[in-house]
């Protein structure tokens, strides 16, 4: 069987065409064409897709899985970051589809947990060999995305979680300044505010601010560059408190899940800058302290390409997803 896999995010949009062969485990699924469009030179995610089935598919296909920034509410995916809105049922209709299924797209990485994903990253901290536990995949990117994934038997359970929109916790007095800064009056400040690739951005312009230069740097790219050469003193700073910041959120969610399995960090930028991240105070950050620090020592943490993982994630999900609901409507036919 031929479809289409997606891993559609507020900045990029990731597209496969898929071939599942056998079972559908990670090894019998075939990816036979992929390609990254940036989303803002579409109109519609329907105009994304279409351009790349022009490109690339030569053969009818009929369904298609996306695992797209946000949570799937029916036809319809919940979602700030995104270019534009997202519907199965106007993809379906605008595509000529069959089906189109949707899930969250860290919820997809998870999946790829069990494909190359977990191999393939760069050792950051704590030890080197896996636990039997669950594992996290973390990212920032447009925003900030997480998953759980919990080994079992017949097969693991994933969970996808809207954690970058869990409230930003300030730790040294510069970041209670920089929250002050983003909430003179107070109110909700999510982390994906300040740990995303527009946060760091808007963390160099709050430091700018609160030492009352003018900020040069118009891009969180051009903010990494600029830490990287040493260039740009707040651009040092900014880098160095987005790592911490990560670090922390990262440290927060391994105490509510114990992710002895790992932690991978993804998304679509943070491999680039593996050296400013391991020379930053994420680990002592992510350690916390007292008690939990013992615990927390025992997880270790990778960074890995976000490359086509999504894609090969959300193509696991959907055939695993079709397996069991043809063995339920098998049930009860
Ligand atoms: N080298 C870099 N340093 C810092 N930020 C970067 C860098 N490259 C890209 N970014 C920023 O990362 C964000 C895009 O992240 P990513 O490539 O993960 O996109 P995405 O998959 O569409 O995101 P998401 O899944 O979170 O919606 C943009 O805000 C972009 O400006």
């Amino acid at each position: 069987m031929y479809f289409l896999a997606g891993d559609i995010g507020g900045t990029n949009g990731h597209v496969a065409l898929m071939r599942a062969a056998g079972d559908g485990r990670p090894g019998g699924i075939e990816t036979l064409a992929y390609r990254v469009f940036p989303c803002a030179s579409f109109p519609s995610l329907a105009a994304l897709l279409q351009a790349f089935i022009a490109s690339e598919v030569h053969t009818p296909v009929s369904r298609c899985v996306l695992a797209c920034a946000g949570q799937p509410m029916g036809d319809e995916v919940v979602n700030d970051n995104l270019a534009w809105p997202v519907r199965s049922d106007v993809l379906r209709a605008t595509l000529g589809l069959d089906e189109v299924a949707l899930l969250n797209d860290f919820e997809a990485l998870a999946y790829a947990i069990e494909g190359p994903l977990a191999a393939s990253g760069r050792h950051l901290c704590g030890p080197l060999v896996r636990g039997q536990g669950p594992s996290l995949v973390v990212g920032p990117g447009t925003g900030l995305g997480a998953a759980m994934h919990v080994p079992g038997s017949p097969h693991a359970a994933v969970f996808a979680t809207e954690a970058g929109q869990m409230d930003f916790a300030p730790h040294s007095l510069r970041e209670r300044k920089v929250l002050a800064w983003l909430a003179p009056d107070g109110g909700y400040v999510p982390v994906e505010r300040i740990v995303s690739g527009p946060g760091l951005l808007t963390v160099y312009e709050a430091l700018c601010a609160l030492d009352g230069e003018v900020p040069s740097l118009e891009t969180p790219r051009a903010v990494t560059a600029a830490a990287a050469a040493q260039a740009d003193a707040h651009a040092v700073e900014a880098v160095e408190l987005f790592c911490a910041a990560l670090g922390g959120f990262t440290g927060n969610l391994a105490m509510t899940t114990m992710p002895t399995g790992g932690i991978f960090l993804a998304g679509g930028f943070l491999s680039s800058m593996f050296d400013l991240l391991a020379r930053s105070a994420f680990e002592e950050r992510f350690l916390h302290g007292r008690s939990v620090r013992a615990l927390l020592a025992q997880v270790p943490v990778w960074v890995t390409e976000h490359g086509c993982h999504g894609v090969q994630g959300a193509a696991h999900w959907y055939l695993r997803h079709r397996a069991t609901s043809d063995a339920r409507e098998g049930a009860h036919a």
